[in-house]
């Protein structure tokens, strides 16, 4: 039965954190849905994008960010002060760092701006699983423990589902009472093609290699959709004629190999035909360039 409106806890949580160390996973997990895409390349997250988790308890609006970075490009700078951004609105900070490479000195400059906080943080230590001994669990606890001042420490892995029910407990512990912030049914505040946009660019990273995936930008350009198929098109675009090349492959085998890949999870995700057809563009320095940042969505949201 559910709980008593008035009873209900609610808020937003961000998830902060060096590149790669597992937010969107986490976030995935805990929503149970692709909210975010993930890869094995660092800085796959642009964007912030809400999870949302929503039981009888009440609802928890995850907000994953872009892993904080030394940035290269215009658009390396927006990714950070985004995720920053974040810190200042949410109810709770979950701080994951990735346990099977301990306590870096990259966690330790985040942690250094996390602190003093008005919000809660939590350290999150995903990845327990990758470590060659589950001991090695508590002298990290300790050294993060004297690292800041987290109100919890909570070992996870988010890519096996380990520690989540914790987590969640602990969030709701902190969260206050409040109502539903979003229908119980909506899982992202995206809109599906954003998803597709992404689902697309996943494919790209994990397909291509070194400077062309972070050279990529997908945007979805047409969408028509019946009961049965689903018929899109996307431009995408990257700064260089050999990056180009590279993406098209010879003969276009590249292409085709991203446009299958991305179809299949395309069909699996809408539950019908998709029809997907990819265009390739070069727009010199587009990472650089306010015009093209604020054009693909990346500008202050
Ligand atoms: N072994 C293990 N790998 C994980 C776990 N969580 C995430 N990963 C892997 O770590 C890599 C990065 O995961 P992401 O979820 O994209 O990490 P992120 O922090 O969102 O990355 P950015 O977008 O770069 O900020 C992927 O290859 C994941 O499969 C985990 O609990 N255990």
């Amino acid at each position: 039965m559910n709980a008593p409106e008035a009873k209900r806890r609610s808020g937003f949580v961000a998830v902060v954190g060096r590149p790669n160390v597992g937010k969107s996973t986490l976030v995935n997990a805990v929503v149970g849905s692709k909210v975010a895409i993930v890869t094995p390349k660092p800085q796959t997250t642009r964007h912030n994008i809400r999870g949302v988790y929503t039981e009888e308890r009440g609802q928890i609006v995850f907000v994953d960010t872009p892993g904080i970075h030394r940035p290269k490009s215009k658009l390396g700078e927006w990714m950070n002060e985004s995720a920053r951004r974040v810190l200042r609105d949410v109810d709770l900070v979950l701080f994951v760092i990735d346990a099977s490479r301990g306590w870096t000195e990259g966690d330790a400059r985040i942690a250094g701006e996390l602190f003093p906080s008005a919000v809660p943080v939590f350290a999150v230590l995903n990845k327990i699983d990758a470590l060659p001994n589950r001991a090695l669990v508590l002298p990290l606890i300790e050294r993060v423990q004297d690292a800041g001042e987290f109100r919890e420490i909570v070992p996870v892995s988010a890519l096996r589902g380990e520690g989540l029910d914790r987590l969640v407990d602990l969030v709701f512990a902190y969260l206050p009472e409040g109502p539903y912030f979003y229908p119980p049914d909506v899982l992202s505040d995206r809109p599906e093609a954003f998803h597709a946009a992404e689902i697309i660019r996943e494919k790209i990273l994990l397909l291509t290699e070194e400077e062309v995936p972070h050279a990529v930008d997908v945007q979805i350009e047409s969408w028509e959709e019946t009961d049965r198929l689903l018929s899109l098109s996307a431009v995408i675009t990257v700064e260089r004629e050999g990056q180009k090349a590279i993406l098209i492959g010879r003969g276009g085998s590249k292409l085709k190999e991203i446009g299958t890949a991305a179809r299949r999870e395309l069909e699996e995700r809408f539950g019908k035909k998709v029809f997907l057809k990819l265009w390739v563009r070069v727009r010199e320095r587009w990472r650089d360039r306010p015009t093209f940042l604020r054009e693909f969505g990346y500008r202050d949201t």
